[in-house]
């Protein structure tokens, strides 16, 4: 990475990197009639080419092309340390019957790639070893696990459809699916591994989210997984990366039960190209996901059926007894708030863009304060909206994708998350017509933290590959349902980490059984999944805020003025207006009034932000109060009408 300004700098240059913005030209226009064509001409249904085969097999394996390697096989092209793809394939059975070995038992997994229902149709059955479907084996040492390797999102889509109740095309495209039972994180239920390793390292005791369990304990849930996962008829296997930073980026495998889950990583994690598949070897971490499966609880430490369990010195990460995808994607920001720490890089639960200038900001704030609907921009580049790493370097995004909230979204107030719902995405617990399979956002029916999971690259001005330069300005969101905050005030440094460190915010919450608001205070805005000291993070925010000069801010995108009930949240045009006036610099050099309450700088006004005094609720509109309150004639601002609602 380079930090340059983006003028004349091909890493932060966007002409090459986002030609979906620019117009398309040259596109060959589409024949729709052909005026050669004689009347003689017309086909009837018999006068067609007739199909190029015999029987109805032979018709159905000409629908599926063979891929061309997008690669040249270089075993065949004669170069030299080339492993041809017989051997490739050799060592991928090798790497992934790794993975899944039980370590209790010598012999197993016995794997096959491909899909056990399409037997004959292409799959690559490793030697040895047969498929014989009339015989049930149940003999764990004998039985035949089939794997599927990266297969692409339409694959996995036929999987889904075939096997996983609840998987439906919806009207849109995307695969709308069902998270089961858990339909948010469950932090109670998240442990890791404390030994040598980690005794010193990471953050113990009171307020760590860190639930400690022991070696032995994990290895009875990894040796309960990997029986589960084995006893199955197949597996999902993902290989992927972590961070576009590409002197650090991190290796990932994740084996998983469910179509769902390995097409929700293919779009979370990065994709890997052919090339760097081929050369993939050794993951660096495992993700071993029987989430459909309980924990036991006579086991040690278990307080539930669910166990979200992570060993760093194993490098591997167990999900027993949740369904819900998230807790692969936070499971691995966890593992890199361990990680890159180590590296003197400073990991953060933040969104990420950077305007045409080059100008970038981050988006720090709990689940639903609005990183996500804030850094997805349409005037500015997405870096990424949820997991980021700050080096030496700049900002890099850990994920190739958006998980964004779905409930009430509108095309009007978000119009890129809304287009980037598609083929290929994931739809977690919406609901849809039983018959239009059209989607109801309004519907909170099966939950409250409804989940679109996309490639970024669905979002158009998406910067590829999603690193940029040191922030400019840090925006700390807190959505604020008790209306104690104002819209935004202008931040110190040392009030930037007194905020960073306590991380208020008081709103519906993602986790599991939290649906009513409440003050939560989560350090680093994400207490759920830094793995050491919050001053640890916050240390280093400080180091590189003061070294690259950035500007702290205070947003908050819930009530202010007055508490969820007595009137409306903040509506979103307003609150892009003022992301809008920190981004153009307008506000950094607005006029500044201090509140008494909490000493912080509020600006008087913002251009386009109908309010006047922003610490209190005289905030007016010509037409309405900013949070909804009734409003009466005889205001003096704008010209008269005044907000009724007495603080
Ligand atoms: N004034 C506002 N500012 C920001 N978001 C708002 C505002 N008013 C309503 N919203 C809604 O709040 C939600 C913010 O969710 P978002 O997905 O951006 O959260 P997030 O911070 O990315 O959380 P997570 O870390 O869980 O992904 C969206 O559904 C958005 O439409
Ligand atoms: O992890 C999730 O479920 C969603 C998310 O981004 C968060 O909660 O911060
Ligand atoms: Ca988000
Ligand atoms: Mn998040």
């Amino acid at each position: 990475m380079d930090s340059k300004a983006p003028d004349g700098n091909a890493e932060f240059s966007f002409a090459s990197n986002t030609p979906r913005s620019t117009g398309r030209k040259g596109l060959p226009k589409i024949q729709t009639q052909d005026h050669n064509k004689k009347a003689s001409d017309v086909c009837h249904d018999d006068s067609g080419t007739p199909v190029k085969a015999t029987t109805i097999d032979e018709l159905h394996s000409l629908q599926r092309k063979k891929s061309a390697p997008t690669t040249p096989i270089k075993g065949s092209q004669g170069a030299f340390n080339a492993i041809p793809e017989e051997e490739r394939q050799k060592q991928q059975v090798q790497s992934i019957s790794a993975s899944l070995a039980s370590l209790m038992r010598e012999t197993g997994p016995k794997l096959v790639k491909g899909d056990p229902s399409r037997k004959g149709e292409g799959q690559q059955i490793s030697h040895h070893h047969h498929y014989t479907p009339t015989i049930s084996i149940s003999d764990s040492a004998l039985k035949l696990t089939h794997y599927l390797y990266n297969l692409s999102p339409a694959e996995l889509y036929e999987q889904a459809i075939k096997t996983e109740k609840g998987s439906f095309i919806a009207s849109s495209g995307a695969l709308a699916t069902l998270s089961g039972a858990k339909t948010g994180r469950s932090p109670r239920d998240k442990r890791v591994v404390r030994d040598e390793t980690t005794e010193d390292d990471l953050w113990w005791g009171k307020g760590s989210p860190n639930i400690e369990m022991d070696e032995h304990t994990f290895m009875v849930n990894r040796e309960r997984a990997v029986d589960y996962l084995n006893s199955l008829d197949k597996v999902f296997v993902n290989d992927q990366f972590l961070n576009w930073d590409p002197e650090n980026r991190i290796k990932v495998r994740i084996v998983s039960a469910r179509a769902y889950h390995s097409l929700f990583m293919h779009n979370m994690c990065i994709r890997p190209t052919p090339e760097e598949l081929e050369d993939f070897g050794t993951p660096d971490f495992t993700i071993y996901n029987a989430g459909q499966f309980p924990c036991n609880r006579y086991t040690h430490h278990m307080t539930s059926s669910t166990s979200i369990d992570i060993n760093l010195a194993r490098k591997e990460m167990v999900i027993l007894g949740t369904q819900y995808a998230g807790e692969m994607k936070k499971g691995l920001f966890g593992l890199m708030h361990y990680l890159m720490p180590k590296r003197q890089i400073l990991s953060l639960h933040s969104g990420c863009n950077m305007g045409k200038d080059g100008d970038v900001a981050l988006f720090f704030g709990l689940s639903g304060t609005g990183k996500t609907t804030l850094s997805t921009d349409h005037n500015r580049y997405l870096i990424g909206d949820d997991e980021h790493c700050w080096s030496e370097n700049g900002v890099s995004n850990i994920e190739g994708g958006c998980y964004a909230k779905c409930i009430d979204l509108s095309r009007e107030k978000e119009p890129d998350i809304w287009n980037a719902i598609k083929f290929g995405t994931v739809l977690e617990n919406v609901v849809l017509d039983e018959h239009t399979r059209e989607v109801d956002y309004m519907d909170s029916s099966v939950t409250e933290n409804t989940r679109a999971a996309y490639p970024i690259d669905y979002i158009p001005n998406a910067k590829i590959p999603c690193v940029g330069p040191h922030p400019k300005n840090i925006i700390l969101l807190a959505c604020d349902a008790f209306g104690v905050l104002p819209p935004v005030s202008k931040l110190s440094l040392a009030q930037t980490m007194y905020h960073f460190i306590s991380g208020y915010t008081a709103l519906p919450g993602t986790e599991d059984g939290i649906k009513e608001p409440q003050a939560t205070f989560s350090a680093c805005f994400g207490a759920a999944f830094i793995m050491m000291h919050p001053t640890r993070y916050a240390a280093m925010l400080s180091e590189k805020m003061q070294k690259h000069g950035a500007t702290g801010w205070l947003v908050n995108t819930g009530w202010s003025g007055g508490s969820y009930g007595s009137g409306k949240r903040i509506k979103l045009a307003y609150t892009r207006r003022i992301i809008d006036a920190i981004h153009s610099g307008s506000l950094l050099n607005a006029n500044y009034k201090k509140t008494e309450v909490f000493g912080l700088e509020i600006p008087t006004e913002i251009e386009g932000v109908p309010f006047r005094n922003l610490g209190s609720c005289e905030h007016l509109d010509r037409q309405e109060c900013i949070q909804g309150h009734p409003i009466e004639a005889g205001g003096s601002f704008p010209e008269e009408f005044r907000c009724v609602h007495k603080l």
